[in-house]
């Protein structure tokens, strides 16, 4: 116990460090004496038959409990049976009033270099020498714990540690700071790009513009292919024909879409007419016009093979395309037809 508080006493606060001056404390230091010479407890016996002379002994005080006969310091300390309360109870004291004697051995002490551990440039070290005790003020000399005498009753020992008091303590300073740039953290992010940048003199390129690769056009409100869907749907005779007719290549040119005329295109051999779906169309009536007035299969394939036309635009039937002579003969036939 006594070679521990020794070992540790870099580490205790003053008042509680163990003197060797002082007799009467209860916790005395053994001093293996070899030709005169002092050796401290905190330093390795040369020899192996001393270490038990190194280890430090809880002996009896000698002096404050006087009459009583001295045990050789070789033996255990004994309970004496005396009744007397008077007799001091011996406590630890640090008074540093006779610090005369033993000066020699004070500086040899305070010379003595410091344990091994922690390693001198390590962080327990540099954070916990020395702790700073809230002891109560005295006016007493630099040794000032005063673990008087006796009877006293002993003071509430006093809190070990202060509670921190600023931000600047060492246990609130390692923290991240929660104010100002963060440190390898790159510039500020209300900072724009190009502020960002022009501390580092680099160009600014604007981000490349997204390609569409789709060509999808923002369709008008009402418009969406669900709109088309429930037009369809709807019954209502989208074709501008009352039948089916005929369609000559002559009769699809005029039917372009331009000057008012409606656009007429042709799918696989049907003439559709494409004119009220040219605002539904998802990818815009100007792609949708490139197949007007002629046949537009190819152009359709060449984009969108999976969409079904036939479908989507049965109620656009306007008839079949037919060749010159045959339209001729079959407007014919259909005049005959009237007739009748
Ligand atoms: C009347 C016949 C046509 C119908 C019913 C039609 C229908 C459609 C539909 C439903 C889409 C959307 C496809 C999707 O989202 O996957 C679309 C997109 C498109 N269509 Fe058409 N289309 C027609 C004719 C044409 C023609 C003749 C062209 C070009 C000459 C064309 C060019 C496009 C383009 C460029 C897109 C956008 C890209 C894409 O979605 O793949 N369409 N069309």
């Amino acid at each position: 116990m006594a070679a521990s508080l020794y070992a540790l006493r870099h580490y205790l606060p003053l008042w509680a460090q163990p003197s060797r001056k002082d007799e009467s404390q209860t916790i005395s230091e053994p001093r293996h004496r070899e030709n005169g010479q002092t050796t401290s407890p905190g330093r390795e016996s040369s020899k192996q038959g001393e270490d038990i002379a190194d280890v430090p002994r809880i002996t009896k005080p000698e002096t404050t409990l006087q009459g009583q006969e001295t045990p050789s310091p070789e033996t255990t300390p004994k309970a004496n049976a005396r009744s007397d309360t008077s007799i001091s109870i011996p406590s630890f004291s640090l008074d540093s009033g006779d610090t005369s004697d033993d000066d020699d051995d004070e500086e040899e002490e305070d010379n003595l270099p410091p344990p091994s551990f922690p390693a001198l440039n390590s962080a327990q070290r540099a954070s916990a020498t020395p702790p700073s005790f809230a002891l109560p003020s005295t006016k007493a000399s630099p040794r000032q714990p005063t673990l008087t005498h006796s009877t006293q009753s002993m003071p509430p020992p006093p809190r070990p540690f202060p509670k921190p008091q600023t931000h600047t303590n060492k246990t609130t300073s390692l923290r991240i700071p929660t104010t100002g740039p963060l440190p390898n953290r790159g510039p500020l992010p209300n900072r724009s790009p190009a502020q960002a940048s022009s501390n580092l003199n680099l160009p600014v390129k604007p981000p490349p513009p997204t390609p569409n690769a789709r060509q999808k056009v923002l369709l008008e409100p009402g418009h969406s292919p669900l709109d088309w869907a429930n037009l369809v749907k709807s019954g209502k005779n989208l074709s501008g024909v009352s039948t089916l007719t005929l369609v000559t290549p002559a009769q699809l040119k005029h039917n372009n879409g331009r000057k008012d005329r409606p656009a007429w295109s042709v799918w696989q051999g049907k003439v559709y007419n494409i004119t009220p779906y040219l605002p539904f169309h998802p990818g815009g009536k100007g792609e949708l016009m490139r197949a007007a007035g002629k046949d537009g299969t190819r152009l359709f394939m060449d984009v969108h093979p999976w969409v079904n036309w036939d479908n989507m635009l049965s109620e656009c039937v306007v008839g079949i395309l037919v060749g010159e002579s045959e339209g001729a003969r079959g407007r014919v036939e259909a005049s005959l037809d009237d007739m009748d």
